[in-house]
């Protein structure tokens, strides 16, 4: 067997790194009702073994994947670039107009996401972007994938892969 032909992963999951937020989505020209979802979150990373044979620690990756999830955990997730949405800020609310719909939440409940629907498959491109510039911290020379799962009930996960570099 090549070297080339062989893959090493690291996966972490359960173990709180869970959040419970609510949201809403846009679809079909309708919008979701505002509702919740237990997300779980997995992550798994692919690279080659370092000189304690460790792709990397799972201690460290479990650690910033919960500092994510923490950070998401009892807030309005609110997509910044939705098109079909409305927003007005001001430094204590946000307004979200959709049509007649008007929501007004406390700033200190939503989290701010660069993102255009608060998928699934989206929020686990906006852990996976966030899990990156974390992880800059860290020596990531011999990491090649990331790759993220959002799940927002039992069997049914959205993925996001991204490679370490361009
Ligand atoms: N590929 C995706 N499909 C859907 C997403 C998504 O993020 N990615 N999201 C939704 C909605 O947000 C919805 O909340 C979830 O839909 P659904 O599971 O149908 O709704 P329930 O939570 O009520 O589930 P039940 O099993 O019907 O109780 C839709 N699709």
């Amino acid at each position: 067997m090549s070297r080339e032909q062989i893959m090493r992963k690291v996966k972490v999951e359960g173990n709180y790194l869970n959040f419970s937020s609510a949201h809403f989505i846009t679809y079909g020209g309708k919008c979701e009702h505002l509702h919740g979802h237990n997300y779980e979150v997995l992550v798994e990373i692919e690279g080659t073994l370092g000189e304690d044979r460790l792709i990397f620690d799972f201690t460290v990756l479990k650690r910033l994947t919960k500092e994510i999830c923490r950070r998401l955990d009892h807030r309005f997730l609110l997509p910044l670039y939705n098109p079909h949405l409305t927003l007005h800020s001001s430094p204590t609310e946000w307004e979200v107009l959709f049509g007649k719909r008007r929501y007004v939440f406390p700033r200190q409940d939503v989290v701010e996401m660069p993102i255009d629907n608060s998928t699934a498959e989206r929020i686990a491109e906006y852990i996976g972007d966030e899990l990156c510039a974390l992880l800059a911290e860290y020596d990531t020379s011999r990491l090649s994938t990331l790759l993220v799962g959002v799940a927002e009930a039992p069997m049914q996960m959205a993925y996001y892969q991204r490679p370490f570099r361009e």
